[in-house]
């Protein structure tokens, strides 16, 4: 079902100490309202929260204070409407590419003719049909990121909440990457919420940045990216891609 707006109102968290003796505030209050089919980023400085805000909206875990909701649901839980993609690709190591990607639509039911189809339709839209048949052993760190990005878009979800994900990538990989999400995001429009600690990836990708404060993150600004679509590099050079980068960089080092 569509229709996933995804609403925080004043959510907070906080974990037990190792020791458990003192409590750590990692959430303060946090508010946002995501539209369906908006593409964001959240940027902020490293331990303010940002994985944990995604584990929360994933369903992974929950807030102590506060509400999360998806398509007006409160979040208690995991569903198949939210696919995650995190920094490491989660892939089966004994299982071929081809297996990998099959792996969760063999839990639904459907006709085998059909679920070959849609494995073959992300295989090729991420760029990697003729490795259907290597073990992720065998591929590089990019084509393994592709493989569990197929993985979750066979499933067809609302949202994805990517968490770093191309950040262990080389330079180059990194932006073919990034220029293969936006063409399966402009195809598709799942909602996508990313985390990232690159000013440039956030302005390149997003509709909209949040900027969280540190620890106990909160969220400090929040910024329209207006620049048309679709992107492509030639965006980056622009004064006005250099100015919304000079102000998010100098927000961020205020925080220091
Ligand atoms: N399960 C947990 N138990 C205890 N503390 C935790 C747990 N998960 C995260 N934390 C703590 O919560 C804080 C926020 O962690 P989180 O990973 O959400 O930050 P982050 O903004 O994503 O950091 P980074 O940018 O470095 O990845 C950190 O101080 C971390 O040590």
């Amino acid at each position: 079902m569509k229709g996933t707006d995804i609403v925080v109102k004043g959510l907070s968290k906080s974990y037990n100490s190792v020791n458990g003796e003192e409590s750590l505030e990692v959430l303060d209050d946090i508010h946002l309202h995501i539209k369906q089919g908006e593409f964001i980023s959240i940027l902020g400085p490293s331990g303010c929260g940002k994985s944990t805000l995604l584990n929360i909206l994933a369903g992974f875990e929950s807030g102590d204070n506060g509400v999360a909701t998806c398509c007006k649901e409160k979040i208690e839980g995991v569903s198949t409407q939210r696919a995650v993609v995190f920094q490491s690709p989660v892939l089966f190591p004994w299982l071929s590419v081809r297996k990998n990607v099959m792996f969760g639509l063999k839990q639904k039911k459907m006709d085998d003719g059909v679920r070959q189809k849609i494995v073959d339709k992300y295989l090729k839209a991420v760029g990697i049909s003729k490795f259907e048949n290597y073990y992720p052993g065998q591929l590089s760190g990019g084509m393994q990121q592709r493989v569990a990005l197929a993985r979750v878009l066979v499933l067809d979800p609302n949202i994805l909440l990517m968490d770093e994900p191309f950040a262990a990538l080389d330079a180059q990989s990194r932006l073919s990457m990034q220029e293969l999400l936006l063409n399966l995001w402009q195809k598709h429009k799942p909602t996508v919420i990313f985390v990232t600690h690159d000013v440039e990836e956030a302005l390149f990708l997003s509709d909209k940045i949040f900027i969280m404060s540190k620890r106990p993150g909160r969220i400090k600004e929040e910024i329209e990216v207006t620049f048309r679509r679709p992107r492509n590099i030639s965006i980056i050079g622009t004064p006005e891609f250099s100015e919304l980068k000079k102000h998010i960089l100098s927000t961020l080092m205020d925080m220091c």
